[in-house]
């Protein structure tokens, strides 16, 4: 069993794939993934600073996140450029985890964890999809708090993504996680027994 996770940024895909996590399921989580494909060494990291330039490095070598962040996320052409190095990539990637996964336990829910499953048209990859919900002005007060941004920093993050309504309306499941904690590990267990894992 599979299902693709997914969300906006800050809306708490990280925090409800650990209670799933907690619970039994297995993950694979495309961030984890693409911060992988930008280690020192790897390809993709070669061609995006062929791409944007050294100055997306530190001195130590290592991608400067933030660096890369401003330019890409004020930049529509300049983050399709981004997209376009490091998604085939990311994509192979998760395949291959999900793919391994299933046969090693073909009985155990794994989910599949990618912050832009719709906008990379990765839908037809899953049965079903469960959407981390949080209304728009949520997302951007849990981004600004966790990552120190401006609001106009957090806007512009928001803007590079789909509208995290036309997400919803596209899920298969849904976690409303604006609440306190308890109410969204609640919905999990709910939806824990609907699945028929309990
Ligand atoms: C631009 C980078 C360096 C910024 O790094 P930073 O540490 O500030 O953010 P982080 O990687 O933790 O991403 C946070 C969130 O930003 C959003 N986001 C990241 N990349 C993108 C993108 N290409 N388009 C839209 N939103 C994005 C996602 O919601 C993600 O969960 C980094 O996000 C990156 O390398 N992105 C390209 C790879 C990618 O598309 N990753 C998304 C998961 S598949
Ligand atoms: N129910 C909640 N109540 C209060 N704060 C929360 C709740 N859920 C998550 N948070 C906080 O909101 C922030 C975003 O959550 P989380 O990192 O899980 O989101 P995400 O969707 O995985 O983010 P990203 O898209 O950036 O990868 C974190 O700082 C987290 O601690």
């Amino acid at each position: 069993m599979i299902i693709g996770l997914t969300g906006g940024i800050a809306s708490g895909k990280s925090t409800v794939s650990a209670l799933l996590v907690s619970k039994g399921a297995r993950l694979v989580d495309a961030d984890v993934i693409a911060r992988e494909v930008m280690l020192p060494g790897h390809e993709v990291l070669a061609a995006a600073v062929k791409q944007f330039g050294s100055e997306i490095l530190s001195p130590d070598g290592t991608l400067n996140r933030g660096k890369l962040g401003d330019i890409v996320f004020q930049d529509p052409a300049a983050l399709q450029a981004l997209n376009n190095l490091t998604h085939p990539a990311i994509r192979r990637e998760i395949k291959e985890r999900m793919n391994s996964m299933e046969e090693e336990d073909p009985k155990k829910l794994i989910i599949v964890d990618i912050p832009l499953l719709f906008e990379s048209g990765l839908e037809n990859m899953f049965r079903e999809i469960l959407v981390v919900y949080v209304p728009r002005e949520v997302q951007i007060a849990r981004l600004m708090e966790r990552n120190g941004l401006s609001l106009e920093q957090a806007e512009a993050r928001l803007h590079a993504q789909m509208d995290i309504e036309a997400k919803r309306n596209k899920a298969d499941y849904i976690i409303d996680n604006s609440g306190e904690l308890a109410h969204t590990e609640q919905q999990v267990a709910v939806l824990w027994d609907r699945l028929g894992l309990s």
